[in-house]
C-alpha cells in the first residue's frame, strides 16, 4: 500500500476538512465546589497547534481544569475560548455543550465499549455525527493506521493489552477530528516502558492531526519531554507558566525549582546574618542585597543545582555541610548523588563517579560560594541582578 498523508487522505474521501486547530484562551477561570476552591482564578493563553501541558501534585486542580475545558464542568467564574468562540462563560451567560465544542477527551481509564469490536468503539462518535457509512469506513481507516492498529480492528477490548486499548481510546478521540485534544493522565495506568512508547506516540498524534492539545499530569519528565508550554499549578493557581526551559533555567518559586529538572534544583533555607547567608553552621556567601533591605525575616532560600554542589568522602573546611549518603543513581553519564542534609532536607548532587558509601554513611557536600539563585521566605524569586 502507498502510504499517503492525512490530506491526501481527506481530499480522496471527500470527507470534512477537519484540519485544524484553535487556540486556547483562558481567563480568570475559577471553579469552587461548595466551600472548596479548586481552581482560583487562572489565566492562560497559547496559540493554535500547541501542547500545553497542566502540571502539578495531586489537588492542585488540573483536572477540573481539563473538565471545564470539556465541557463536563461549569466554571464559577471566568472565560474559556477556543479560537474566536467563547466555549463557557462562568456567569452561565455562555455554556457550548460538550458536543459542540469540538474537543475530544481521553482520560486514564480507557472507557472502550466491551462489546463492540475496536473499529465499531472508533467510528462510535462518528456515527453519532451522522457521518455517511462510507466516510465513516474511511476515516476508522485512517487513524487505525495512525495509531498503528489496523490488525486489532475486529477485537474486542477484552482481547487486547492495555496499552493497545488506550490507543484505541486515542483512535477514537480524534477521529471526529476535534480541534481540542484533552488528555487526562492518559499513561498512569501503562508500565514504563509502554509509557514511554506511548509518549512518542501521543506526539506523532498530535502533529499529524495540528491540533491544541492540553495534557493533564503529575510527571515533570512527561511534562518537559511533551510540552511546548507548561503551566505548573499549586493549590488552584499558576505557580509558573511558560516553556519547559523558561521553568527549567529560570524558576519564579522555590516551588517551581525543585518541581522540575531531573533531578531537581536544590533549596537551602539560610539565615541573613551581617550581610552574610548562614545554613548547617555553614558560611552560604554575601546575602543578595534585596534580601538585607528586605521585610527582616532573616530567611532566604538559596537554589543550588545538583551540578554546583560536590560531594566526597573527604571534603571538610569550609563551605562544607556534614550530610548523610542515601542512594545514587546513574544518569547520562553522570551519577546523581542523593544527600540527607542535617535538617533531613534530601538533596541532589551530580558527579562523574559513584561514591563508595553504603547508605547511612557521612559525606561531606561543598556548597559554592554562591548559590544559582535566591528565593524569599514565601518562596518567590528574588531578581537580584546578581543571579547566574
Ligand atoms: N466534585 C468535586 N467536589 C468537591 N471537591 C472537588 C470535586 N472535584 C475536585 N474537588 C477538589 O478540588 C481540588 C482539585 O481537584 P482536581 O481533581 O482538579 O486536582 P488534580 O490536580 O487533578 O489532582 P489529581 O492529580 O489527584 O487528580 C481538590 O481539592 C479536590 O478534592
Amino acid at each position: 500500500m502507498t502510504p499517503t498523508t492525512d490530506t491526501d487522505r481527506a481530499e480522496r474521501t471527500g470527507m470534512r476538512s477537519g484540519a485544524s486547530s484553535a487556540s486556547l484562551a483562558i481567563t480568570d477561570l475559577r471553579k469552587d465546589f461548595g466551600g472548596t476552591t479548586a481552581v482560583d482564578g487562572i489565566s492562560i493563553d497559547v496559540p493554535a497547534g500547541s501542547f500545553l501541558v497542566l502540571l502539578g501534585p495531586s489537588g492542585c486542580g488540573k483536572t477540573t481544569t481539563l473538565r471545564m475545558l470539556a465541557g463536563l464542568e461549569n466554571p464559577t467564574g471566568g472565560e474559556i475560548r477556543f479560537g474566536d468562540r467563547v466555549i463557557a462563560r462562568g456567569d452561565g451567560t455562555e455554556l457550548v455543550a460538550p458536543a459542540e465544542r469540538e474537543a475530544g477527551l481521553v482520560f486514564q481509564s480507557y472507557a472502550l465499549w466491551p462489546h463492540k469490536t475496536v473499529r465499531q468503539n472508533i467510528e462510535w462518535p462518528l456515527t453519532v455525527a451522522k457521518w455517511s457509512r462510507a466516510d465513516r469506513r474511511s476515516r476508522g481507516d485512517e487513524v487505525l493506521s495512525l495509531l498503528a492498529i489496523a490488525e486489532l480492528a475486529d477485537r474486542y477490548p477484552g482481547e487486547i493489552s492495555g496499552g493497545q486499548q488506550q490507543r484505541v481510546a486515542i483512535a477514537r478521540m480524534i477521529a471526529p477530528q476535534p480541534k481540542v485534544l484533552l488528555f487526562d493522565e492518559p499513561l498512569s495506568n501503562l508500565d514504563a516502558r509502554l509509557r514511554v512508547e506511548t509518549r512518542g506516540e501521543l506526539m506523532r498524534v498530535h502533529r499529524s492531526t495540528g491540533a491544541t492539545s492540553v495534557y493533564v499530569t503529575h510527571d515533570q519528565v512527561e511534562a518537559m519531554t511533551m510540552a511546548t508550554h507548561i503551566a505548573l499549578m499549586k493549590d488552584g493557581r499558576i505557580e509558573q507558566f511558560g516553556t519547559p526551559r523558561e521553568l527549567l533555567e529560570s524558576p519564579r518559586t522555590a516551588f517551581a525549582a525543585t518541581f522540575i529538572g531531573t533531578p531537581p534544583a536544590n533549596i537551602v533555607e539560610c539565615r541573613v546574618h551581617d550581610g552574610r547567608l548562614r545554613a548547617y553552621g555553614v558560611d552560604c556567601g554575601a546575602a543578595p542585597s534585596v534580601a538585607a533591605d528586605g521585610d527582616g525575616d532573616g530567611v532566604v532560600r538559596a537554589m543550588y543545582r545538583a551540578s554546583s554542589l560536590a560531594a566526597s568522602e573527604e571534603a571538610t573546611g569550609p563551605g562544607v555541610v556534614a550530610a548523610t549518603f542515601a542512594d545514587q543513581v546513574p544518569m547520562a553519564d553522570r551519577w546523581v548523588i542523593g544527600v540527607d542534609l542535617p535538617d533531613g532536607t534530601r538533596a541532589h548532587v551530580s558527579r562523574d563517579t559513584p561514591v563508595g558509601l553504603l547508605p547511612g554513611d557521612g559525606l561531606g557536600v561543598r556548597l559554592p560560594s554562591e548559590p544559582d539563585a535566591y528565593f524569599d521566605a514565601a518562596g518567590e524569586r528574588l531578581d537580584t541582578g546578581e543571579n547566574r
